[in-house]
């Protein structure tokens, strides 16, 4: 994996670069629609590619390791053939999941044993065989096992949280580093930033993972319910510290306001699942602000559902009748409402990168941050 940096904004941290899989090129800043179980859900691989421009989309090691399971994507001929998705991808590792997903767990230092939320079934994730789950699952781009440290938790919680998630991550690059890729293109390890709230275990935690010298970095252990204050100084700490010449990932971030300003600290890369679980309950983005369409103001608004976005189901569709549709919990609804928020968010990260590009980004952002935070 490379990256090359095109151009960085003069009155901010923000950057705009290029990264290079063996499945294709990634324009930074980027947000990556959420696959968790091997599909952007309500959305299919062609519109994601054609419509909603999208260049690299997620998927998740504790869900497909639990479903379908690791067999029928390893007959696949791993992930990018089970699901059709030929560009770039990138799995989470499943610590985040198995800590917010399943209710029996116990964390220890071989690892962290769980129960299926499917079947109740058993289960032990260890740094070791996480790595070899993700070679099999075959993304691009594969994260180290952690421990994404609950919020609010003590600072003794969170020294003794990092330590051991630097620990896993020794464990993780001595078996990422003498296993193979399994399917003949190559992938890479990003190691994951934790700490909590606590500048000074960011910047242990940042210092420790910039010596591990990865093609790539991310910060965890955030969007985890801490104010947005909070999480904007955590990123300040931990850009700081990470190598300019690596792409930054914040993971599970987040609003496009979050987006913005997390940008502007020195952020190349996002995820979220708020804009395909909102769009399900009829929570639209647009660059004029939000729009809940449930609320009765829409319900003869024979209007387009966004006029200035150039997506096929944008024009073609009212207001009033995506509302009807979600009101009706009609599958249609999901899909249209779907389409329009990543298309949205991935039209914001272009924009964010071609101001930045034209050295115009500092004032665009603060104008933008203002009208999205308006409700329509
Ligand atoms: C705003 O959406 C809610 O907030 C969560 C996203 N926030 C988030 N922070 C994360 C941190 C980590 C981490 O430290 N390590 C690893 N390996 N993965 C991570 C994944 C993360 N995602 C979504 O997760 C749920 C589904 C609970 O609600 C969403």
């Amino acid at each position: 994996m490379k990256f090359k940096l095109a151009a960085q904004d003069p009155l901010s941290k923000a950057r705009a670069g290029e990264i290079t899989t063996d499945h294709g090129t990634i324009q930074t800043p980027i947000f990556m629609p959420v696959g968790t179980a091997g599909t952007v859900k309500a959305v299919h691989q062609r519109e994601l590619k054609d419509d909603i421009k999208a260049q690299i989309i997620l998927g998740n090691t504790y869900h497909l390791y639990l479903r379908p399971g690791l067999d029928v994507i390893e007959k696949a001929g791993g992930i990018h053939k089970f699901n059709g998705w030929d560009l770039p991808i990138l799995t989470d590792s499943g610590g985040y999941q198995v800590y917010s997903l399943t209710e029996v767990r116990k964390i220890r230092e071989e690892g962290v044993t769980f129960k299926s939320h499917i079947d109740g079934s058993k289960h032990l994730f260890t740094p070791e065989n996480v790595m070899d789950i993700q070679r099999t699952i075959g993304a691009d781009i594969i994260m180290a096992f952690d421990e994404c440290t609950p919020y609010p938790c003590d600072y003794t919680y969170a020294r003794k949280s990092v330590d051991m998630t630097h620990r896993w991550l020794k464990r993780c690059i001595d078996r990422f580093d003498t296993t193979e890729p399994k399917y003949g293109y190559s992938q890479t390890l990003f190691p994951i930033v934790q700490g909590s709230v606590y500048k000074d275990l960011r910047r242990k935690s940042a210092e420790f993972i910039a010596e591990q010298n990865r093609e790539g970095n991310a910060i965890g252990g955030l969007s985890v319910g801490e104010p947005a204050e909070e999480m904007y100084g955590m990123t300040e700490v931990v850009c700081e510290i990470l190598p300019q010449d690596k792409p930054r990932y914040l993971m599970g971030v987040g609003t496009p306001i979050n987006i913005l300003e997390n940008i502007a600290l020195g952020i190349d890369m996002f995820d979220c699942v708020m804009p395909t679980r909102n769009a399900r309950n009829g929570m639209l983005f647009t660059r004029h602000g939000f729009i809940n369409i449930k609320n009765e103001k829409w319900k003869d608004d024979f209007s387009p559902i966004d006029p200035d976005s150039d997506l096929f189901s944008d024009q073609f569709y009212t207001k009033a009748y995506l509302r009807h549709l979600i009101h009706s919990k009609e599958i249609l609804g999901a899909q249209i409402a779907t389409l329009h928020n990543l298309h949205f968010y991935l039209w914001l990260v272009k924009e964010a990168r071609e101001k930045i590009i034209s050295g115009e980004f500092y004032d665009w952002k603060n104008k933008m941050v203002k009208a999205l935070a308006q409700r329509l």
